[in-house]
């Protein structure tokens, strides 16, 4: 099996080359395709990058080849990690609809030039954000069910690390899953959280005792006092900052510890790139597991009596093909109307100037 990472030479492309060979998940025998941008800076930087992985893992490197148009991509599974990221430094806001006008022609190009040159069963998994939009592109170009967007798995994992921490416990022996849209319209579901070797009754317990009184209801202003917080402390005091976070309920630390690692300019590679290498994985594994992704929906999971069409972040089965099915079980009354809102504001951005 074969793998392509559209934006290879950017701070996470590198780092999923990087796990891809590290993890053993891209074998010898099988082919790593580098693709950067022709013309660019990283057209150069794509040829370094394919000697310094050689060198770094010549014995168990896979063949390592370069391609510098859409049209040369050529994989089983491709991993898009191109495309303008949001600045990273304390302070400045992220524009989610500027980045998406940028990256909207990227997005298209690539899924455009798959669709046209591909073989027809290549699985996407998508990095880039907005990862949304993204998937909505490359699902249209390619067919719905071989496109996923990865933040919803990197999200659930950075939520059962958060509750495993709380507890005490290994993040192996955390279940539970965060669904709807990457970055602040994440909604953890704590209905869906459980625990290796507690009883319902201990679960429930444990869960109360995290949570508190919270609700959904009141996440979006929790998360906006939070970043609100963070923004001024990191101006003087970047460790106090984190401290802060500590301090906090697993699922808005969940949001806001990656938030302000970005904002630091440390970026989230490592974590992204891990995440991402989990999925090309899981589609390697011949197995189908269940995994969460942003997918594009037509009518799978009903949400306040209404078929959702739109893309958001579920917990699917992945496998092979890509994926198969939604896994979504019955929500508590909060998380559903939070998901419906949610899901009408990755609707409205995905179809800028519309009449909602
Ligand atoms: N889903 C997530 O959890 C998550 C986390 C972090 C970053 N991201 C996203 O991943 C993307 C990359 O982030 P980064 O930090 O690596 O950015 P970066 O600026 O370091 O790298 C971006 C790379 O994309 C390349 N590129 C741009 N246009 C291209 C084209 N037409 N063809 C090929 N390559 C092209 C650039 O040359 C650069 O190498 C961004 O959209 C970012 O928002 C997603």
């Amino acid at each position: 099996m074969d793998v392509a990472v559209i934006g290879a030479a950017g701070a996470i492309g590198r780092q999923i080359c990087v796990q891809l060979i590290e993890r053993r998940v891209v074998p010898v025998s099988s082919r790593l395709q580098l693709v950067a941008r022709e013309g660019s800076a990283s057209a150069s930087a794509v040829h370094g990058l394919r000697a310094d992985l050689i060198d770094a893992y010549a014995e168990h490197a896979p063949l390592i080849d370069v391609a510098l148009h859409p049209h040369d991509v050529v994989a089983d599974v491709i991993v898009m990690a191109a495309g303008r990221t949001p600045p990273s430094r304390p302070g400045v806001p992220v524009d989610r609809h500027a980045l998406a006008a940028d990256n909207r022609a990227l997005f298209h190009s690539y899924a455009h030039a798959i669709a046209r040159h591909g073989s027809g069963h290549e699985v996407v998994i998508v990095v880039s954000n907005p990862v949304e939009l993204a998937v909505s592109v490359f699902a249209e170009a390619l067919g719905r069910h071989r496109v996923v967007g990865m933040g919803a798995w990197l999200d659930t994992l950075r939520f059962r690390h958060e509750i495993a921490g709380s507890l005490g416990v290994r993040r192996q022996g955390v279940g539970g899953f965060i669904v709807g849209q990457h970055g602040d319209g994440l909604v953890p579901l704590w209905s869906s959280v459980r625990f290796t070797g507690l009883t319902v009754d201990e679960r429930v317990e444990a869960v109360a005792r995290l949570r508190g009184e919270r609700t959904l209801d009141a996440f979006p202003a929790e998360v906006a006092d939070a970043k609100l917080a963070l923004m001024e402390l990191a101006q003087t005091d970047m460790q106090a900052a984190f401290a802060l976070i500590d301090t906090w309920p697993p699922d808005l630390r969940a949001l806001a510890r990656p938030w302000l690692t970005h904002q630091s300019g440390a970026k989230t590679a490592s974590g992204t790139a891990g995440a991402t290498v989990d999925l090309v994985d899981t589609v390697f594994d011949g197995r189908e597991i269940v995994v969460a992704g942003q997918v594009s929906l037509a009518g799978e999971i009903t949400l306040a009596g209404r078929e959702v069409y739109s893309v958001t972040g579920v917990p699917i089965i992945l496998g092979p093909e890509g994926w198969t099915r939604v896994v979504l079980d019955p929500l508590a009354p909060d998380e559903e109307r939070r998901l419906v809102s949610v899901i009408g504001d990755i609707t409205a951005s995905l179809h800028p100037g519309e009449a909602a």
